[in-house]
Formats: structure tokens, sequence, C-alpha cells
């Protein structure tokens, strides 16, 4: 798991530490383990000896993070040279070493040839969008050949948000000390960052929750349901998809291609009866049952409300008897369009899009996508619901608080018609096999996007591509 936490716990975290070790060496950790990513980067691309590297140095202790990593790639035989923001304020300790070991400072020309640029001009300090020279240094690093490693953060991100207000630094890498911070797992600021190495600089004294979290490869792998010997069907989970109209039969169709991929025992479908013949003569295994969801058999969870059209009574019905069932539910699309005096719980999973939030929290949607996090937080504790909010970084919030889960696995290639029918079966498919809310959702969300993954390596994908290649995103997790 990688967790994440907000800037003024990292700082009250290093200032537990600092009291504890002699002055500056949590910096000497941090650019110790700079430059060993630095000297990697390089040696991919002919060696650290020669090698000409350009240091971005702001006015804070991020840029004398990049100073003294810099003197150590410099004792190696690297050409450093130091474009400082402003001469007047500089890490005086770091440019001393750096100086000692034969670097220098120069102008920004330095970046025309180097190899590669390191990005020490903000780090958790920035606030806003960079401004004046910093803003105009990170243009011309963009415009240069070299590779960029981000220091800490990619400057002029908003760290605990995600937020980008303005120029900021895009890195091919980054390398973050002590924790991770929300803006490294959250976009729009994540996709500056580049790939991200967490060096370890020893922080303890963390909050016990973080402020989000991305599952990783092994976690997503120890929560996917798996059916034991003795196990069968019923003892797997039977999910009810409430979902798909006459209107917009398809969607019910890629709501139960997705629970069908979700590792339950059976998939019962209640909807209109054409639709229902639909999803037959595509998938027999189907139990197509009765129109309304109370009438159906036993199920574990439900999904209800792709495909379910606004002002209707008989979408409204559908919606009303799967939250009456108190059964965990997933309620996607139509259904979001129903909620009032319905009663929800921490079991039901709201998925919205940017839109569908901004509707129900009567904001624009505009705000909602430059501020995610706090909007999806918001949604939760004001619905009292589980929330998915998606979008190019999916989050995951409870309505209790907690941590955020952001899901790592996104793709742009998500972003086509139906695709998020096929998310709310597969979510609905993982409650009914056991999982809790958070996990069924933020394991959903994950698998999801590595179908994605995985099919557009063939190509532009439809949504029906990705019911093909969720068996294949499974395996490769186990
Ligand atoms: N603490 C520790 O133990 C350790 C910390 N470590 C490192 O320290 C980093 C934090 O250092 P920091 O606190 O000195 O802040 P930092 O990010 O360098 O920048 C602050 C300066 O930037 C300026 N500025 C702000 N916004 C701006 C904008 N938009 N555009 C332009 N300028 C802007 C602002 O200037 P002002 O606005 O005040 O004039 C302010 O003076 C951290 O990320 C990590 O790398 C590691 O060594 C491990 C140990
Ligand atoms: N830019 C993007 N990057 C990654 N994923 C995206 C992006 N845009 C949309 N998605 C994902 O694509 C899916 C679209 O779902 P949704 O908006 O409900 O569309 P539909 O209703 O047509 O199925 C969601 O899972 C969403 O997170
Ligand atoms: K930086």
């Amino acid at each position: 798991m990688r967790r994440a936490y907000h800037v003024d716990e990292i700082r009250r975290a290093e200032a537990d530490l600092m009291a504890r070790l002699p002055d500056g060496a949590l910096m000497q950790r941090a650019a110790a383990g700079l430059a060993a990513v630095a000297a990697r980067i390089l040696r991919d691309s002919g060696g650290v000896y020669g090698a000409r590297v350009a240091l971005l140095v702001g006015v804070g202790d991020n840029g004398g993070d990049a100073l003294y990593a810099g003197a150590g790639l410099a004792r190696r035989g690297a050409r450093v040279r130091a474009v400082l923001l402003d001469e007047t304020r500089v890490h005086a300790g770091g440019l001393a070493a750096l100086v000692e070991a034969g670097g220098r400072t120069a102008d920004e020309t330095a970046l025309d040839d180097a190899e590669l640029i390191i990005d020490g001009m903000l780090g958790i300090g920035g606030h806003g969008g960079l401004r004046g020279r910093a803003a105009q240094l990170a243009r011309a690093a963009a415009d240069a050949a070299a590779a960029v490693l981000a220091v800490d953060l990619p400057s002029g991100i908003d760290a605990d948000s995600g937020q980008v207000a303005g120029t900021c630094v895009r890195a091919d890498a980054t390398v973050t000390f002590g924790a991770y911070k929300p803006g490294l797992l959250i976009d729009p600021a994540a996709e500056h960052a580049g790939v991200v190495e967490l060096v370890d600089i020893g922080l303890s004294a963390l909050p016990e929750h973080a402020a989000v979290e991305a599952l990783q490869a092994a976690d997503v792998a120890g929560l996917l349901p798996r059916p034991s010997h003795a196990t069968d069907k019923y003892l797997r989970g039977v999910v009810g998809v409430a979902c798909g109209s006459v209107d917009y039969p398809g969607a019910g169709m890629l709501a139960v291609g997705g629970a069908l991929r979700g590792g339950v025992g059976a998939v019962r479908y209640s909807g209109p009866r054409q639709v229902g013949e639909e999803i037959l003569r595509r998938w027999p295994e189907v139990l197509v049952e009765a129109e309304l969801p109370s009438a159906a058999g036993r199920v574990q969870a439900w999904v209800c409300g792709s495909g379910l059209p606004a002002d209707d009574e008989y979408a409204a019905q559908r919606t009303k008897q799967v939250v009456d069932s108190a059964l965990p539910a997933v309620l996607d699309a139509g259904a979001l369009t129903y909620l009032d005096d319905l009663d929800l719980g921490e079991h039901i999973v709201l998925t919205p899009h940017a839109g569908e939030a901004a509707r129900l929290l009567g904001v624009e949607r505009a705000q909602v996508e430059a501020n995610r996090l706090d909007f999806v937080r918001g949604l939760a504790a004001e619905l009292g619901a589980t929330v998915l909010l998606k979008g190019s970084t999916t989050l995951i919030a409870e309505p209790g608080g907690g941590a955020v889960r952001a899901n790592p696995t996104g793709t742009a290639a998500l972003a086509t018609a139906g695709s998020g029918d096929v998310l709310a079966g597969l979510i609905g498919a993982l409650l009914a096999a056991g999982l809790r809310p958070l996990d069924a959702a933020s394991v959903g969300a994950y698998m999801h996007g590595l179908a994605g993954r995985l099919a557009r390596r063939e190509g532009p994908i439809a949504a029906g591509d990705l019911l093909a290649s969720l068996p294949r995103a499974w395996h490769n997790l186990q």
C-alpha cells in the first residue's frame, strides 16, 4: 500500500525526528537517496562520470537537497551546474558543498545541453502555481532534451490536494522523502510526477491513518475473492443486477458482463423482459428474473442504476427496492437521481463522475474536477455513503472519514461509453463476494484500470473489450 500524508503531518513527523538527530542529518539522508536515483538514471544513459547535470535550486530546503545531491554526483565526476532561483537566498551549506566537490553556478543556458535536470525549486513549502523566474525555469526545463528528476515533488503542484494552479514542472521521475504526498497520487498533479520513488529517511511519527492511500498489486491480489475447494456457487456470492432499460439495454448488458467477471458464483438479472432476453442470448448462465428487485431470488449485493432513465417511476422503484433491501449495493448513473429520502449507509457505494457529483452537491463540475479530494470526502460525509468519484484519478471515500483511496491504474483509454457500467457490475460482484465496500470499490477500480491498460495494447478500446481483458487482469495478479 502506498500511503500519503498531508504536509502538516509530514512536517510534524520531520520535526519529531530532527529533534533526535544532529543538525542537517535529515537533509543528508534525503540528498543521498536523491543522488542514488540520479546516478541510476545517468548509468542507463552512459554513466555518471562526465555527465552534464543541471540543478534548479530554489530558496528553501528543497534547493538544499538538490545542492547536496549535486555535490555527491560531482564527487563521482559529473559536471554539475546549479541554476539559482535567487542568488541572495540559497542554502549556504549546500552551495559550499557543491563548489567544494567541483560543481559551480551557471545561468539557465546550462539546461540546454544537460543530460539530467534536477528540479529542486519547491517542495512541500510551495503554495500556488510557480511564480516569476521559477515558472520561466519550469518552461525551460520542459523545452530541454534532458530527463527531469523532481526533488520531493514536481515544483508547483499542490502537495495536499493534487491541484495544479498554473505552471509546474513536468518530471520523468520524482524522488520523494519520508512518505508520499497526496498530490503524488492524485491527478492532475500526479501525472506531472512520472515514476515516483520513495526514499526512507526514518520518519516514524506519522498519523495512524494516511490521508490518501493507493493499493498496489500485492494488496489487490490479497483482497481478490478466491474460490476454495469446499465452496459452491452460493457460497461464492450471488449478485443482483438491476440495470438497463428499454431505452438503454446496453448498460444492463455491460453491467452484467462486469458482474460475471467479478468472482461471484452467479448473477441474477432483474429488469425489463426484453433486456433480460438479450442478456440470455449473450450469457445463458445469467439467471434472468422478475422485473422488480424485491421479487428476485436471494442475492448478497445489488448493482443498480446503469442505463436507468431519470424522472421515471419504474427506475425510481427499482432503486428504492435495492436500497430498502439493506444489502450492500452499488448505485450508479440514473440511480443517483433518486437518492432523496433513501436510507443510505457505508454499505452503499455511489459511483458518480464529476458531473454527477457536482449535481449532487449543487456546485459546478469544474470545481469538482479541480479539487477531487475535498469533494469526494464532502460527498461521502454529506450523503452518508461510500463514494467512488470517477475520473482520471478515481477516488474512494468512506462516510466516516479515514484514508481516501486513489486508484493507481487509471488510463484515459477508459473514457469510453459504457466503461462505467462495467465498473459498476464488477464492484457489485466484489461486494457480493464479501469484500467490504471500500475494498470492493478500490479493487474494482484497480481491476477495471488494469483491464483497460491490457486492452489498449491492442488499439483503441470499447467498453466490451474491458470485459474480454478482465480475466487476463485477474490472471496477472495471481
Ligand atoms: N524539513 C525537513 O526536515 C526536511 C525537508 N526536506 C526538504 O525540504 C523541503 C521543504 O523545504 P522548505 O520548507 O524550505 O520549503 P521549499 O519547498 O524548499 O520552498 C519554500 C520556498 O519557496 C518559495 N515559494 C513558495 N511558493 C512559491 C511559488 N509558487 N513560486 C515561487 N516560489 C515559491 C517560498 O518563498 P516565499 O514565498 O516565502 O518568498 C519559500 O521560501 C521538502 O520538500 C524537502 O525537499 C528534506 O531535506 C528532508 C528533511
Ligand atoms: N481521463 C481519464 N483517465 C482515466 N480514467 C478515466 C478518464 N476519464 C474517465 N475515466 C474512467 O472511465 C470510466 C467512465 O465511466 P462513466 O463516466 O460512468 O462513463 P459511462 O457512463 O459512459 O460508462 C470511469 O471508470 C472513469 O474513472
Ligand atoms: K521540487
